[in-house]
């Protein structure tokens, strides 16, 4: 958090209307243009994470930049004038052409990394018999269903040296909303749940 914050001073030093230096207040809350009299706050970017479940399978993806063998749910930033529903909906059709037909909000995290992401967890769902993906192979490299069973063993081995070298799928780690994510769906799949 306090290194998201040092990041994003770093990154608004310049105004950029008037291209002045900006300064910094006291508490470090924001930054102000002398010349122009414009207040920078701090921001973070929305981002749905949605695991998506036919009821029996969850459905997993990779993209290239992700370790060798990690899973994870579908992410995605949203984009502006979308509302939460809106950007579950494109993102899940977007990446694995799915038709969302459930959704139910979980939880949501602050995540630092690479700039500070509000991230926004929701378990969706699909109707049963249009289960059958198009992988987008500009944003994933692979994605598939997976079984209660399959998922509950890889977060019970959940250890990424050991998983690498036996070429077994694994699972982001605790600290990350997507294992909450994957977790709570392995223990407990939601029922109920809001018209996306
Ligand atoms: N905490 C967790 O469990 C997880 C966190 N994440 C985070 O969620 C974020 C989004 O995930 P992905 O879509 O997989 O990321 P990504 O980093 O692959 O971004 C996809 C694309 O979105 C665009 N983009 C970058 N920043 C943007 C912004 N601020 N607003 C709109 N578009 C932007 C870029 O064109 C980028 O190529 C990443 O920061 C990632 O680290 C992703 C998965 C799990």
């Amino acid at each position: 958090m306090a290194q998201a914050l040092l990041r994003w001073h770093d990154a608004h030093q310049f105004c950029s209307r008037s291209g002045q230096p900006t300064k910094k207040n006291m508490a470090g809350s924001k930054r102000v243009c002398p010349s122009s009299k414009i207040i920078y706050y701090p921001q973070m970017a929305p981002v749905v994470i949605t695991l998506v479940s036919d009821g029996t399978r969850c459905l997993l993806a990779r993209q290239s930049s992700f370790p060798k063998g990690m899973y994870s749910a579908l992410a995605g930033f949203c984009d502006i004038g979308e509302s939460l529903e809106e950007a579950v909906r494109r993102e899940v059709a977007e990446e694995v052409g799915l038709e969302v037909e459930r959704l139910q909000y979980s939880a949501s995290q602050h995540w630092p990394f690479p700039n500070s992401s509000l991230m926004i967890a929701c378990h969706a769902t699909v109707q049963p018999g249009q289960t059958e993906i198009q992988v987008n192979l500009k944003e994933l490299e692979a994605a598939g269903w997976f079984s209660h069973d399959e998922v509950a063993t890889a977060l019970r081995k959940n250890n990424p040296y050991t998983q690498q070298q036996y070429g077994t799928f694994w699972l982001p780690p605790k600290l990350a909303i997507a294992h909450q994510l994957i977790k709570e769906w392995v223990e407990k799949p939601p029922c109920s749940t809001l018209p996306a």
